[in-house]
């Protein structure tokens, strides 16, 4: 059994639910030009755990992924965050939640450029008027692996670098679950190696949990488990996925449709 810094153990964390939609429905507009981009879907996604969510272009990834961390309002069904029900939250305790229980990364790393690396990370807390708890600080920085680079200001870092600033950031505040939209989207392929094996570590290591949207099935084969949409419906999920068998399963919904 492996314990995490704060001593939980992970174990124990394992079986606990970080996020879960329960018949979470999601339509736009109205008669002829409603769209159902989700249809009642149910998920959970278990606490340090790393999940990808793939699926065809339009399949509702990036809605799943905003009505779950509140960015965007549910047509039926529900969402939660640990023990907390999305549906009906006042925009002020949306905000609250959003603020203190939900980590972002981005495509576009987001970070101010008249900042430092470090200035970046604790921005969201500084904001928040919080203090950063010291060791998980130190513990979030040493697992970001940028050595001597945190009073560089993001012009100075690479991409990668920049981007692991970011995963810095969403991880400072110890957040319920981080939400990762194309987190390597904008990188080579080597930043992106680095990126993601840094989220991984974060699961492994921190006990964070992670849901990740991607494209990319050797991205996907960093999560511990994928998540397979079509049409605005879980369709599959494979454990322990491998880049080969993620890219297959891709395939099939090209080759039989995206209902297989
Ligand atoms: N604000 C919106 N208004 C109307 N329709 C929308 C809106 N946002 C998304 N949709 C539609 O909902 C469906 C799901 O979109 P979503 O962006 O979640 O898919 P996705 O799987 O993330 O796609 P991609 O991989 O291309 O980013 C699509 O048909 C899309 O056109």
């Amino acid at each position: 059994m492996t314990t995490t810094l704060s001593g939980v153990a992970t174990a124990t964390r394992a079986t606990a639910v970080a996020a879960r939609a329960t018949d979470l429905t999601k339509v736009y507009g109205q008669g002829e030009t409603q769209v159902v981009a989700l249809d009642a879907v149910s998920v959970a996604f278990r606490q340090s755990q790393f999940t990808a969510i793939m699926g065809p272009s339009g399949s509702g990834k990036s809605t799943l992924m905003h009505c779950m961390a509140g960015l965007d309002s549910i047509s039926g069904g529900s969402a939660r965050i640990g023990e907390m029900e999305l549906t009906g939250l006042k925009d002020k305790k949306l905000t609250q939640l959003r603020r203190d229980k939900i980590g972002f990364i981005f495509q576009a790393f987001n970070l101010l450029p008249t900042l430092t690396a470090l200035e970046n990370i604790t921005l969201p807390m500084d904001i928040a008027g919080r203090k950063p708890d010291r060791a998980w600080l130190d513990r979030v920085v040493e697992t970001v692996g940028l050595g001597g680079r945190l009073k560089h200001r993001p012009a100075q870092l690479s991409g990668g670098q920049q981007q692991r600033v970011a995963v810095a950031r969403a991880l400072a505040s110890r957040p319920e679950i981080i939400f990762a939209d194309e987190p390597t989207g904008n990188l080579d392929s080597r930043s992106g190696a680095e990126v993601l094996g840094f989220l991984r570590n974060s699961v492994r290591e921190l006990g964070q949990t992670v849901v990740m949207v991607t494209h990319d099935p050797v991205a996907a084969s960093y999560a511990d488990r994928v998540v397979f949409l079509a049409d605005g419906r879980i369709v599959d999920e494979m454990a322990d996925p491998t880049a080969d068998a993620v890219l297959d399963r891709m395939k099939a919904f090209d080759a039989k449709g995206r209902t297989s």
